[in-house]
């Protein structure tokens, strides 16, 4: 039997683009477990628990995995306002491969007078050097008083037994607050996202069959900041982008007047009422992108 004395709420905080939802879900990704609730502090949600040894880690959501990808450093502070509220460890999540800029420096000032360790995090090990990553190091260390430096490759799953160490070694002394099972919404996500896809094929009666994928752009529980006033009261926010290979396509998605894309969205978002047990609100957005399926960018933001 495992004493369950010690647990902290984990935080990533850090510049757009330095890997912050990669490692989230790189460390909580092989934990899921298809059990649907979600816990909501008083500002943030936790996406994901992982259970290790005497230390329960809850991870605070970050901003980049439910919003599209101009987040901007606006919001990057504000989060990290949050995440200095209600964390009790404090991950900044650096891309070793680039600069250090204004934004960083921005950030540092921020966490200058944190009460919670903070810990850099050196991600995209594989893109540098040996000596680049010294240089970081160093460069970093000016900035902040740091309790760990710990380089990790978030994407390859790389040099994460180090940053686990650290997170159970200094979790609280406090019990842990969830169940044994670690939960996240990724589950839900991934349904949601498969619901769209199969309504559209059905209701076009599979006249855009392959060229299309849907991802989710935002997630948004009511309560949260950026939860639309016109959503209904206690549910979820969902948009979702439709990408489609042709502009023949979103002919045919769009329907004439817009009636397909209206059933569609209408039917879909029904079942994911169904799925969620809440109120949910659904947009859909139809984007054409000629060959989306060869080109890496567009890959890499549906994650796939
Ligand atoms: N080579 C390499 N690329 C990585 C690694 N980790 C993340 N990336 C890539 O870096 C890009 C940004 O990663 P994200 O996880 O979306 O970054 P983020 O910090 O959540 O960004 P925002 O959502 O904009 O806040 C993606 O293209 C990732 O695939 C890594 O360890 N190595």
């Amino acid at each position: 039997m495992v004493e369950k004395r010690r647990s902290a709420t984990v935080a990533l905080v850090g510049l757009p683009n330095s890997g912050k939802s990669t490692l989230l879900n790189t460390l909580v990704g092989e934990k899921l477990a298809a059990v649907s609730q979600m816990p909501q502090t008083t500002r943030g949600r936790i996406t994901g628990i992982v259970n290790r040894g005497e230390a329960q880690l809850a991870f605070l959501d970050t901003p980049g995995v439910h919003l599209a990808r101009h987040a901007l450093n606006q919001r990057m502070l504000h989060y990290v306002d949050m995440a200095l509220d209600e964390a009790d460890l404090l991950l900044w999540v650096v891309d070793a491969s680039g600069f250090l800029g204004p934004g960083e420096r921005e950030l540092a000032k921020r966490l200058q007078g944190a009460r919670q360790p903070v810990y850099l995090v050196l991600n995209k090990l594989d893109l540098v050097s040996k000596g680049t990553l010294l240089e970081k190091i160093a460069e970093y260390k000016d900035l902040l008083e740091f309790r760990e430096i710990v380089p990790v490759g978030a994407k390859l799953a790389q040099n994460l037994d180090p940053l686990w160490a650290i997170l159970e070694r200094d979790a609280l002394d406090h019990e842990w607050s969830y169940g044994d099972e670690t939960f996240t919404d990724q589950t839900e996500r991934t349904m949601a996202t498969e619901f769209i896809r199969e309504k559209i094929l059905r209701k076009t009666r599979e006249e855009v069959p392959h060229g299309v994928a849907v991802a989710i752009q935002a997630w948004v529980e009511a309560g949260e900041a950026d939860y639309p006033e016109d959503a209904p009261e206690g549910g979820t926010y969902i948009e979702a982008q439709i990408l489609v290979e042709r502009a023949g396509h979103r002919k045919i998605l769009l329907g004439s007047g817009g009636e397909m894309i209206k059933d569609i969205r209408q039917s879909a978002q029904r079942e994911l009422k169904k799925l969620l047990q809440r109120p949910v609100r659904l947009a859909l957005h139809i984007k054409v992108a000629e060959g989306w399926r060869d080109r890496p960018d567009q890959l890499d933001k549906l994650n796939l």
